[in-house]
């Protein structure tokens, strides 16, 4: 999944959110990327944090999707604008090689091939992922998009389940 802010201590919230997914019942937390700080993407908005984590679940894409909105609520999410600047973002990207197309969920996320600010930090964790609608691997869909908007840093998460 992917996870990203740009709004308030972004690092102390990604931080936060991952400490969060961790303490949530069926949920662990295998791996986490760096944090990347990344030029926003649509409207000018502030730079984001943007970072991925992989987890193990027993819960059903729904209802992880449900948990990942409750997160983003206890961190103050208030939705204004799409795509406009939050204090937390938290996308279900992949789900195994699960295809789901509700009214609510789509997985594998529909932006994810494009979007340089997800594949580089997943890249990190799940380089070998399949993604199964291109057939393409996470490395491979990397190799294909402009990552000049997306910097590495240093930053570590700290993952406690
Ligand atoms: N794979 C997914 N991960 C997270 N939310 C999803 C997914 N598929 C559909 N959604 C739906 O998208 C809704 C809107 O999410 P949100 O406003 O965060 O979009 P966004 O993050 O601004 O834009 P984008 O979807 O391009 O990242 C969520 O309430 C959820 O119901
Ligand atoms: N760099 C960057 N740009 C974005 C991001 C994001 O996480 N990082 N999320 C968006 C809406 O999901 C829109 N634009």
């Amino acid at each position: 999944m992917a996870l990203g802010s740009n709004l308030g201590d972004s690092l102390a919230i990604l931080q936060g959110a991952i400490a969060a997914l961790a303490a949530t019942a069926d949920i662990t937390v295998q791996a986490c990327s760096s944090a990347y700080k990344t030029a926003p993407v649509g409207p000018p908005q502030p730079d984001y944090w943007n970072a991925c984590a992989l987890i193990t679940t027993q819960l059903s894409p729904e209802a992880l999707l449900a948990v990942l909105l409750k997160i983003e609520a206890g961190f103050g999410r208030i939705r204004q604008e799409r795509w406009g600047p939050r204090l937390l973002d938290l996308d279900l990207l992949l789900f195994g090689q699960q295809i789901w197309h509700s009214s609510t969920l789509q997985v594998p996320h529909p932006r994810m091939n494009e979007r340089a600010f997800v594949l580089a930090p997943l890249a990190e964790i799940a380089a070998d992922w399949i993604e199964p609608i291109s057939g393409q691997t996470v490395a491979e869909l990397l190799q294909q998009v402009d990552r000049s908007g997306v910097q590495p840093t240093a930053w570590q998460f700290e993952i406690d389940n």
